[in-house]
């Protein structure tokens, strides 16, 4: 699915929260016209009402057949909310849900066995075009289908594709919702700096720069992880004194982020059942 098939037929967002904004930029940011955009959500946001003034559409009455439709309402709210979307299974339309838990087969039931479906989890990264989308769809999802969904998502990041639907309850434990992980170690980290001692701006932009520039290396080198972990490591020296801290198997990251990992993964099947 290229920008000019959105731009040509129209993408419309059902739901147009965090998530739905923080793709609708990255398009918007790759060419998407905003008068190619419809978005259909009981409150829009500021930003969204200023795209009006460029052409996208708020609550229309009618969205036509568009080339893609995002479902990007809370898992909770979108039995209610599919109705909206009207006769829209019917025509070429490929229906793109990012519901966290919400199976492919809910989506059947509700918009028929015709419909073509692309389950997909993005990340928020999504908004500055660093985002990673795992995506797997139903049996109407031919292999063209899934490349044009893998172009659309590619516009806001990397994507992957997965081989079972059931693998995406880890993906969402861990890249969905991963940022809000990532976010924490900064707040977390600047304020242990702050405890050390630093003024809580030098320990924020100390936290924020080296989590993003620690993220850069580690998807632009060549060593691994764990080796770019050992360049950094002094034996005998700071480094050494902190990883014994968070290394620790007892009480440190591995035992931690395992937990949290498992509580996300567990939500995500429970919001599902
Ligand atoms: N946030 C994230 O990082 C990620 C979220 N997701 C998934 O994306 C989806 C949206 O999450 P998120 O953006 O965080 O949630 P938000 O609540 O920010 O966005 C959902 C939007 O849908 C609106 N809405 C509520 N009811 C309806 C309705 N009946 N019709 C149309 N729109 C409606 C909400 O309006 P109002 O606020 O007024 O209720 C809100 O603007 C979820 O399914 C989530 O699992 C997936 C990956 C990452
Ligand atoms: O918290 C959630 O349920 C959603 C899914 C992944 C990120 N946010």
């Amino acid at each position: 699915m290229s920008v000019d098939d959105i731009n040509a037929r129209g993408l419309v967002l059902l739901g147009c929260g965090k998530m739905g904004s923080a793709m609708l930029e990255g398009w918007l940011a790759k060419g998407v016209r905003p008068d190619a955009v419809s978005v259909i959500d009981p409150y829009p946001s500021r930003r969204l009402e200023e795209l009006t003034t460029q052409g996208l559409r708020l609550n229309p009455d009618s969205v036509g057949d568009p080339a893609v439709c995002v479902l990007a309402v809370k898992p909770q709210m979108m039995e209610d909310a599919l109705p909206q979307i009207g006769d829209m299974a019917a025509g070429g339309t490929m229906f793109l849900s990012i519901a966290a838990g919400t199976p492919i087969s809910f989506f059947e039931r509700m918009l028929g066995t015709k419909a073509v479906i692309v389950r997909a989890m993005p990340n928020t990264p999504a908004a500055v075009g660093r985002g990673i989308t795992a995506l797997v769809g139903n049996a109407n999802a031919d292999a063209t289908v899934l490349d044009l969904a893998d172009e659309l998502l590619r516009a806001i990041g990397q994507t992957v594709r997965l081989e079972d639907e059931t693998q995406m309850d880890a993906v969402t434990a861990v890249s969905g919702s991963g940022p809000a992980y990532v976010f924490h170690l900064i707040e977390t980290l600047a304020a242990a700096g702050e405890a050390e001692g630093l003024p809580p701006e030098m320990a924020m932009a100390l936290a924020k720069a080296t989590v993003g520039g620690a993220g850069e290396l580690a998807e632009q080198a060549t060593e691994s992880p764990d080796e770019l972990r050992i360049n950094v490591t002094s034996k005998g020296g700071t480094t050494a004194a902190a990883l014994q801290v968070l290394m620790n198997e007892a009480d440190g990251f591995p035992p931690l982020l395992r937990r949290a990992v498992k509580a996300a993964a567990d939500r995500s099947r429970e919001l599902g059942a």
